[in-house]
């Protein structure tokens, strides 16, 4: 049984304001008591600049990007948080006018340019955004705010300072590259993006980033693409958002949403195009599961794996077990691209007609899809997974092809249980129970949801008025046994306009969701979308 509250006050529209950057750290008030073991920082980025010289930014995506900081230490909490200095940022403030083009807002040539050059403009194609204000993550032992083009920002973790913008293309050929990367216990950073550059070769290329170099050189001049994909219509990848990697494989769910390159690479000829004009739906090839090795990097294209079409944005988690491979995903039921409802003025609406607007999206659902390694000398027709625990089914076809049939983990009415985090550093890639999300309700993040993936249980924490964030897992120093994957707290970052305070960091006992402190600061905090905690 799954209720949803209501948002008559629609207080949520706060999340989506934008807000002045900090000049340094500012006190929150503790109330309850941080667990000594819990020293650190939250680091997480988000939108925070929602108009420039009075033009709106339209999409949830656009937003400039604001780095935000939470510093744990000795059971006090500080806050902080700077605007990146990005292309896009500096050039807005400067210009005051929107330079770069943004996911969903396109920038108009210089006014003050003439008609010639402003023409010219168009045919040189437009320059790629470094608006990194998606995720924030390490590699090696410098910390990178990213975004998904080619740019990376990296920044100081403790003044928030932008220090360099980095362009993937100078290291590897891809366009871009997810701002959800694996990262294995050596440091070694995996990720996935499109390729559609050089000689055309349409794929999408898995990379591989080398840790932390003992000669402090740049890791990045050692990356390089480990395997290429290809691509189910040529000309039209598909959007990629996340991937699933276990030991020894590499899943990548290659969704009906695509990039229409006529229009992405073509030079933005037409006037005002942005990122999100260039996505089409395919109606016709589904959802399609590719499998690689990973050592040695290979792709098994005669694991052909299909099932009815979804959005696939955030992988949850996959394993390996007795021959078949397990991929727990949140899906969105259907073809059309969820992005199309993350427009602000969308989410800045009453709260009727937000309910009103979701009812035709694509429905949320926590599904469990089982991939059998072994589809060779298979018997066509029946159901090849015989893992117990699970009714995920997978069916050889005479074409060759293996259609899936899901297991559903966690389903309601515009309820998603999203931006999906684990005890990644104990359970990535292995079996695991438990899973941890932020629930949207229709669209608007409203509740915390712990999921049990093998009972199905669910716990949930709620507070009337209160707008968290994607939830952070910490596990506690010490819990390594299986049956204490959950021993650990989880992190929030949670608005409330109507406090005093608006806006606080949620400590909650990630065993039951009961709250252990919360750390309550007198500033809003704009949505944030990814981050990290970053050990002493
Ligand atoms: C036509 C889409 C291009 C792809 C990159 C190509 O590999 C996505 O490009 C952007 C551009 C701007 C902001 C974003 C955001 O990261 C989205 C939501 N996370 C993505
Ligand atoms: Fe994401």
């Amino acid at each position: 049984l799954v209720f949803s509250v209501e948002h008559p006050a629609a207080g949520y529209r706060k999340i989506f304001d934008s807000v002045e950057e900090l000049n340094e750290a500012i006190p929150a008030e503790v109330i309850g008591t941080i667990p000594s073991w819990l020293g650190g920082s939250v680091l997480r980025m988000g939108p925070g600049l929602f108009e420039v010289g009075g033009e709106p930014l339209n999409h949830l995506f656009d937003g400039q990007a604001l780095i935000h900081k939470f510093d744990l230490k000795d059971g006090g909490v500080t806050y902080h948080r700077r605007f990146l200095r990005s292309d896009a940022y500096v050039r807005a403030m400067t210009e005051n006018r929107v330079v770069i083009t943004e996911f969903g807002t396109a920038a108009f040539p210089d006014p003050c340019k003439n008609v010639f050059s402003r023409f010219f403009t168009y045919f040189k194609g437009i320059e790629v955004t470094d608006n990194c204000s998606v995720n924030i993550y390490t590699i090696g032992e410098d910390f990178y705010a990213v975004t998904e083009s080619n740019y990376i920002t990296k920044v100081d973790p403790d003044s928030l300072e932008t220090l360099k913008k980095v362009d993937l293309c100078k290291y590897l050929s891809v366009n871009g590259v997810t701002a959800h990367p694996h990262t294995d216990t050596d440091g070694t950073v995996y990720n996935i993006g499109n390729c559609f550059g050089k000689n055309m070769s349409l794929a999408y290329n898995i990379v591989k980033i080398p840790p932390a170099q003992k000669d402090k050189s740049e890791p990045l001049e050692k990356s390089k693409v480990l395997v290429q994909l290809p691509s189910s219509e040529r000309l039209k990848p598909s959007y990629i958002h996340s991937f699933g990697m276990t030991d020894n494989y590499f899943v990548f769910v290659e969704q009906p949403v695509k990039i229409n390159l006529f229009k992405f690479l073509s030079a933005w000829a037409f006037t005002g195009a942005t990122y999100m004009d260039c996505f089409e739906s395919n109606y016709s090839m589904g959802t399609w599961f590719h499998l690689a090795t990973k050592d040695p990097p290979d792709y098994l294209n005669s694991h052909r794996f299909r099932t009815s079409a979804f959005n696939i944005f955030h992988h949850i988690n996959t394993y390996e077990d007795q021959g078949f491979i397990v991929v727990d995903l949140c899906t969105w039921k259907g073809h059309e691209f969820v992005y199309n409802y993350l427009y602000l003025a969308n989410l800045r609406q009453e709260w009727e007609e937000v309910k009103k607007a979701a009812v035709n999206a694509p429905q949320p659902e926590v599904r469990r899809y089982v991939l059998p390694l072994d589809v060779h000398r298979v018997e066509q027709g029946k159901n090849l997974v015989s893992l117990s625990y699970t009714t995920a089914t997978a069916v050889l076809h005479p074409d060759g092809t293996v259609w899936l049939e899901p297991e559903v983990l966690f389903s309601g009415p515009r309820l998603a249980f999203e931006f999906p985090q684990i005890n990644y550093s104990q359970r990535s890639g292995k079996k695991y129970s438990f899973a941890y999300g932020l629930g949207l309700n229709h669209f608007i993040p409203d509740r915390i949801v712990k999921l049990n993936v093998q009972s199905k249980e669910t716990l949930t924490w709620q507070e009337d008025e209160c707008y968290p964030s994607e939830p952070m897992f910490v596990a506690k120093p010490g819990a390594t046994e299986e049956e204490e994957e959950d021993e650990g707290v989880l992190l929030s970052v949670v608005v409330k306009p109507g406090a005093q305070r608006p806006a606080f960091l949620l400590i909650l006992d990630a065993v039951d969701l009961k709250e252990i402190a919360r750390a309550e600061v007198d500033a809003i905090v704009p949505v944030t979308l990814h981050g990290m905690y970053r050990h002493p």
